[in-house]
């Protein structure tokens, strides 16, 4: 019998480029959540540490030669001292290089995965999850929210994570033009100048009220990315134009956007009405999937 673990899409709802480190790396200000749109990593045993890629995205990662799973479980065995065993499915709807974290959201899944699968138990502990999250930092920016699974303002290059703001149901449309844009070449084509960090409430009761909020902030890596890619900007007035919409911005260094609703069946609907040609998904939050977890710092002020 497989073991499964999803890996679902990282939204940042907004981003702010707050500085940069002297190793090039950007400091970010970035509330991010998941979405119901998710790939899948299956484990069962076997004799080395091998990987299958299936599923409608996969294609764009055969000719990938260090697939992030599989960085992950290496990583992963060295730092347990286990032999690292196991044949691994990743099952791959999500869009590469599209900004919502497909890969990171694979590697974090295979972390929690293989934790379970090898009997190592470091999830079920704080220091074990301190020491997972070491690991999840090295293997990417964004890895180690999706390790967290569950919506978090992200800081420093996105290992600070700090307990996000009470958000209210609601819907989200995704939508990608099915051009891949690589996240450093957006933040280098960036204007340069910084962004103060967002002042964020302690939550909302309503989306239209997080709606009105988000609309005060913004992406700073969205110029960049439609300089580089104009598709994006379409994609963004397609979803503005959608009955419902509540906002719509891009999500990291894009190319995928996404749009707020008030309620998941409104989201799933629209999202048919988009060219079928993009990729495009539509439905609620989700708290994320999994073994997850809250290694979260606690907001000043929150
Ligand atoms: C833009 C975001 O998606 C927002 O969530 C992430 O910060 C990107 O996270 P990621 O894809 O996991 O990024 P990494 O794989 O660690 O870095 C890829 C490249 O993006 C740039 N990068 C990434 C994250 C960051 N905070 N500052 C950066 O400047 C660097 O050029 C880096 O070499
Ligand atoms: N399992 C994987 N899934 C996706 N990309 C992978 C994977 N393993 C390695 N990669 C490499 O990572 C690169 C970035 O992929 P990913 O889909 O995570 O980008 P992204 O959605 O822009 O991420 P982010 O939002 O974190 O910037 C890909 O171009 C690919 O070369």
């Amino acid at each position: 019998m497989d073991m499964m673990e999803p890996a679902p899409a990282k939204v940042n709802l907004h981003l702010h480029v707050t500085g940069r480190r002297s190793d090039g790396y950007h400091e970010l200000d970035s509330l991010a959540v998941f979405a119901g749109a998710s790939d899948q990593l299956l484990y069962r045993p076997a004799a080395e540490l091998i990987l299958e890629i299936q599923g409608p995205e996969a294609a764009a990662l055969f000719t990938e030669r260090d697939n992030l799973v599989l960085r992950a479980g290496r990583l992963l065995a060295d730092a347990a001292g286990v032999p690292g065993r196991g044949a691994l499915v990743l099952k791959k709807a999500l869009p590469v290089a599209s900004g919502i974290g497909g890969g990171s959201a694979d590697a974090a899944a295979a972390l929690r995965l293989l934790d379970r699968a090898w009997g190592l138990g470091w999830m079920a502990s704080a220091e074990g999850r301190a020491r997972m999250m070491a690991l999840a930092a090295r293997l990417g920016a964004d890895v180690p929210v999706c390790l967290a699974g569950r919506p978090a303002l992200m800081q420093g290059i996105g290992e600070t994570l700090l307990p996000a703001p009470d958000l209210p149901p609601g819907g989200m449309v995704l939508a990608n033009p099915r051009q891949p844009l690589a996240t450093p070449a957006v933040f280098r084509a960036r204007e340069p100048g910084f962004s103060a960090p967002a002042e964020l409430p302690t939550g909302w009761h309503d989306m239209p009220s997080m709606a009105a909020t988000l609309a005060t902030l913004h992406n700073d890596l969205e110029p960049a990315a439609v300089a580089l890619c104009p598709a994006v900007a379409n994609v963004l007035v397609a979803l503005r134009a959608l009955p419902g919409c509540l906002l719509a911005r891009m999500s990291g260094s894009g190319a995928t956007c996404f749009a707020l609703f008030a309620d998941g069946q409104e989201a799933a609907r629209a999202a048919l009405q988009l060219p079928a040609a993009w990729w495009r998904w539509g439905g609620g939050f989700t708290a994320g999937g999994g073994s997850h977890y809250s290694p979260l710092a606690s907001r000043a002020g929150a």
